[in-house]
């Protein structure tokens, strides 16, 4: 049976007099991949700054396991552009690192011929493997992951999802995601949890995508790919004006209602 890594008990946090979350209750497990999602504003990175204990909860708290240790990879990674930095001396720079695993963990992330490269030429995909080795060198059982794929294409955003489950297959960590892209990522989580403020649904995919809270914020899937038509029972003719012609020959509108 795999153990609780984190359990979110109730948390709230207010700023100003202003719920930012109210009431979070969500638990990621030892090989679990929990994705969550909601709309801007909803409060995902908060939750996960709270986590990281960057922001501390108004009331609530997160229960630890005692074994916990978390690999992070921000959103974006924020360095200045005429900084000669490669990717050895960046990974180098994560604290009590152990030098030796940089290349096994570049390869791990499929991005060891890089090792030599400046950080600033990188792509956007690589850009996030260089983030996901440097959570990985952490050693994790827990890695927090904001919004991986951003800046990636489409392609190489499921190649992505593909290395973070096969990372979660090898090393049996729990993974909590935040995401806005909500159907590659669905493929590869076992929970999802989408909050607007507090849990709106979670669960399965299945279960979420098929729950009124979730259509109600982000519509329901595969909606948009069967456009209603509205079907104009063309059954009269009209005249050169435009106007129809009733069957004894008479002209009138369509519309009569001013
Ligand atoms: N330190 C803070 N003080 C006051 N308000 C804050 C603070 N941090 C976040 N907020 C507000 O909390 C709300 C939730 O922000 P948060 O960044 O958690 O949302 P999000 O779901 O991650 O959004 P997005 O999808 O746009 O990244 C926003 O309205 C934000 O302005």
């Amino acid at each position: 049976m795999s153990q609780r890594l984190v359990t979110f008990d109730k948390i709230g946090i207010e700023f100003g007099g202003r719920a930012l979350l109210n009431n979070i209750d969500m638990t990621i497990n030892e090989g679990e991949i929990v994705t969550l999602i909601g709309p801007n504003g909803s409060g995902k990175s908060t939750l996960i700054r709270t986590l990281l204990g960057l922001q501390m909860a108004t009331t609530g708290e997160i229960i630890r396991n005692q074994s916990l240790r978390i690999g992070y990879m921000p959103q974006k990674l924020h360095i200045d552009p005429t900084l000669p930095l490669t990717v050895k001396h960046f990974l180098a720079l994560v604290r009590g690192v152990d030098k030796k695993q940089i290349v096994p963990t570049l390869e791990k992330v499929g991005i060891a011929h890089l090792i030599h490269s400046q950080v600033h030429v990188l792509s956007g995909g690589e850009t996030q493997r260089v983030l996901l080795a440097r959570a990985l060198l952490n050693k994790p059982n827990l890695l927090v992951l904001d919004e991986p794929v951003q800046g990636v294409d489409v392609n190489g955003q499921v190649e992505l999802y593909n290395l973070i489950e096969g990372i979660r297959n090898e090393l049996n960590c729990g993974v909590l995601m935040v995401s806005h892209d909500l159907h590659l990522v669905m493929a590869k989580t076992d929970t999802v949890v989408c909050i607007n403020q507090h849990v709106c649904c979670s669960g399965s995919p299945q279960h979420v995508t098929g729950h009124p809270a979730y259509q109600a914020l982000f519509g329901i899937p595969g909606a948009d790919e069967s456009i209603a038509i509205y079907a104009h029972q063309h059954d009269h003719v009209h005249d050169e004006h435009g106007s129809i012609l009733s069957e004894d020959g008479d002209a009138h509108t369509h519309c009569t209602h001013h």
